[in-house]
């Protein structure tokens, strides 16, 4: 089953829109970590196994792996949401982008060392750069549109041929690298009136949609504004609020909770 199939599968049977985001910062870990060597594992390996029924998908940030050194932590995590939570997706959030020859190993990194089911993929270099992806056509391409940060609009505003960069993105992405269906785009929660014009614009590609929770992002709005015509198309991430939800040892329920709660608060909004 290709990676849009399966987050498909998962929307139907499991109702949920919720990504579960993993980022792993050690000072936040509970007191019980302390000392553990394998704790970034661990921990998030619990995380997982708490969150995956409100889960349509996960979404570790290789950065909050790869500066602990901790990569391979990071594979064995994403083998056992195979193993162990068959149907969920897992989105690796590594925001690749580099001339042909070297986003070729980005690509191996994320689908063949990750086993990634999709990866997040910076498009200011150009189709070629992001080609050996989009060739993956029973992986995703989540591709950086209009971003979550309060910079967003630094660069991706700024007019081109009479409209933002971000919409050119957008229309550049549905229209023409989307070939094999594989496609996705990165729209912010914080910015609700973007969401609705980029989904003008695409039609039914699916949005990964970060900035719920710890940036304030209004997940409700975000289904109004962003929502397919049957109801989903959307992949509403969260990390900080969900993993550190608790730092005692009632950890992982918290997380449940917090993850359950976003499932139904989305769900209300339809
Ligand atoms: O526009 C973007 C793209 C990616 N991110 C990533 O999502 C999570 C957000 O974490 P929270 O704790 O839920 O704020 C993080 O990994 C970012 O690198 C984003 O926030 N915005």
């Amino acid at each position: 089953m290709s990676f849009m199939q399966a987050l498909h599968a998962r929307w139907n049977q499991a109702g949920t829109l919720v990504c579960v985001g993993l980022d792993p910062e050690p000072a936040k870990f509970p007191a019980r970590f302390a000392g553990d060597p394998d704790a970034v594992f661990a921990f998030c390996r619990d995380i997982v196994d708490a969150t995956a029924e409100f889960a349509c998908a996960f979404k570790p940030q290789i950065a909050h792996f790869a500066a602990l050194g901790a990569e391979g932590a990071l594979e064995r995590l994403i083998a056992h949401v195979h193993a162990e939570h068959p149907g969920v997706p897992v989105i690796l959030d590594s925001k690749r982008g580099d001339i042909g020859s070297t986003a070729q190993h980005y690509a191996t990194e994320a689908f063949d060392r990750y086993a990634a089911d999709a990866v997040t993929a910076n498009p200011y270099l150009g189709r070629d750069s992001v080609q050996p992806f989009l060739d993956r056509a029973d992986r995703g391409v989540v591709v950086l549109c209009r971003t979550s940060n309060p910079g967003a609009g630094d660069l991706q505003d700024l007019v081109v041929d009479g409209r933002p960069l971000y919409q050119h993105v957008a229309d550049k992405v549905a229209n023409e690298w989307n070939s094999h269906g594989n496609c996705m785009l990165v729209v912010g929660a914080t910015w609700p009136e973007q969401l609705r014009e980029v989904r003008a614009i695409v039609g039914d590609v699916p949005f990964l949609v970060p900035g719920v929770g710890a940036q304030g992002g209004d997940a409700g709005a975000v289904v109004t504004h962003a929502r397919t015509a049957d109801g989903s198309g959307l992949v509403i991430s969260s990390s900080r609020a969900i993993l550190y939800a608790s730092s005692g040892d009632d950890y992982a329920e918290a997380a449940a909770r917090e993850a359950r709660a976003l499932r139904d608060t989305i769900n209300r909004a339809h």
